[in-house]
């Protein structure tokens, strides 16, 4: 049964309540009323209609107010659709609040909001209307998540378009840098919403997985890249293809191929170096290193299969108790591990050494257990599931950071002339 309208729910629905989403229109329509009324008392009929026609010349021929205007007109006919969509999927409580949107930004796929439920609703209310409102905003998706600190706000984005479909390879930002810094945050990927997501190397260590030809080493490059940038930095490289890494060797300070025994050796080496670091340390009674105090020391493994599965078990065995050391107490000796490998399974990347990994990035994956080797148990089920990218998306993963959900996110990519003309520059830098 439809209840009755009253005079004052009327005059709320039909008045009040649409001059308010319009209010910045209507006061745009007063100033250009106020204009013509000057312009009338001025010049007569004439200045009546001139006036107000300047004031709109002027706010488009000039580019700080055109674009202003272009802004504000958006931002209110976002909030007005808003309204609506929210309207129309039953979110207004008793008191006729809907979630009102407090901040908001373009993004190249759509709209980022921070959102606030009013009282007597939550954010979980929002997340499970986000397919109706989504359908009244007429968009692809609306993904919400609640705020860490504040049970009342939500963080919504409105999903306009896919940044990776049918887009080219995306461009590494630092592609043409004289030089960078591992101390900077180093640009590795785009998030589904278009955004770039930077790392901060230091501190971390990265394993990245997925099925052959997903991409792996082109998101290896990147953080290859940004240490042959630095000349302070150190690359210790182990590739048992030698091809992989090969373009790399002249930035490189050590390299191991398909010999086991050098492989370790060389393990032996990095942890010789990072107990010389804790030495260090103790001796100036401090905790951990700071960039710039010694070289970062990159040490990137890639295909760990050859290396934690060798055919020689004992060999394999002796490789993943350095490698975990390594990346135990690598950290705060500024040794950043960076490993990557065709085929995540337990037996390939062991989960204690995997679990010392902050960033864990899966590329598309053959099955879910392959996701889930290299994001965490039970991800795949909770909806992070690598073995569902598209094929075609060469590049494309969810990256875990410690501590939030994975991403969906695109990694930058370098082609060969590009890894060329950074190893020419590396060079250089440590000539
Ligand atoms: N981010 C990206 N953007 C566009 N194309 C990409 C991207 N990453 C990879 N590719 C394409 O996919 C191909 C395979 O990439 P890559 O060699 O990194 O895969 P891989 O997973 O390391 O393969 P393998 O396990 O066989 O070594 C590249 O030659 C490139 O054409």
């Amino acid at each position: 049964m439809r209840a009755r309208l009253t005079v004052g729910s009327a005059v709320l629905l039909w008045v009040v309540r649409p001059s308010w989403l319009w209010r910045r229109e209507l006061a745009a329509l007063v100033v250009l009323v106020l204009a013509a009324a000057a312009g009338w008392l001025a010049r007569g009929w004439v200045g009546a209609v001139a006036v107000p026609v300047e004031v709109v010349l002027i706010v488009v021929v000039v580019p700080w107010s055109r674009r202003r205007a272009a802004v504000v007109w958006r931002r209110a006919r976002l909030r007005r659709r808003w309204d609506r969509a929210c309207r129309y999927a039953g979110l207004t409580t008793v008191n006729d609040r809907i979630p009102r949107i407090r901040r908001e930004r373009r993004v190249p796929a759509g709209d980022r909001l921070v959102v606030r439920v009013p009282r007597g609703a939550t954010v979980d209310d929002l997340a499970g209307e986000a397919e109706r409102v989504a359908a009244v905003l007429k968009v692809r998706e609306v993904r919400v998540g609640r705020d860490v600190d504040r049970a009342e706000v939500a963080h919504v984005d409105v999903v306009r378009r896919d940044p990776f479909a049918g887009a080219g390879a995306l461009r590494w930002p630092w592609a043409l840098a004289a030089r960078g810094s591992v101390a900077d945050p180093v640009p590795l990927c785009v998030d589904d919403m278009g955004e770039p997501v930077a790392v901060r190397l230091p501190g971390k260590h990265f394993v990245i997985g997925g099925e052959p030809e997903s991409g792996k080493s082109a998101a290896l490059s990147l953080l290859l890249a940004a240490a042959a940038l630095d000349p302070s930095a150190q690359i210790w490289g182990w590739d048992a293809k030698v091809v992989e890494l090969g373009l790399w060797r002249p930035v490189m300070t050590r390299f191991a191929d398909h010999d086991m025994d050098a492989a370790i050796a060389q393990q032996e080496d990095l942890i010789a170096e990072m107990n010389r670091r804790y030495e260090v340390l103790e001796a100036a009674g401090r905790r951990a290193l700071h960039p710039g105090e010694a070289p970062l020391i990159l040490a990137a493994i890639d295909e760990m299969r050859f290396f934690t599965a060798n055919i020689d078990g004992r060999a394999a065995k002796h490789f993943n108790a350095l490698g975990e050391d390594v990346a135990a107490r690598g950290r705060a000796a500024l040794i950043v591990q960076a490993a990557a490998t065709q085929k995540p399974a337990g037996a390939v990347v062991p989960t204690g050494w995997r679990d010392l990994m902050a960033l864990r990035w899966a590329m598309r994956c053959t099955t879910r257990d392959a996701s889930d080797t290299i994001l965490g148990a039970g991800m795949a089920t909770a909806g992070f599931d690598a073995s569902e990218i598209d094929i075609a998306t060469r590049g494309v993963g969810w990256l875990y950071a410690e501590g939030g959900f994975p991403r969906r996110v695109r990694s930058y990519y370098l082609d060969d002339s590009d890894i060329r003309s950074i190893v020419a520059r590396g060079a250089a830098l440590r000539a």
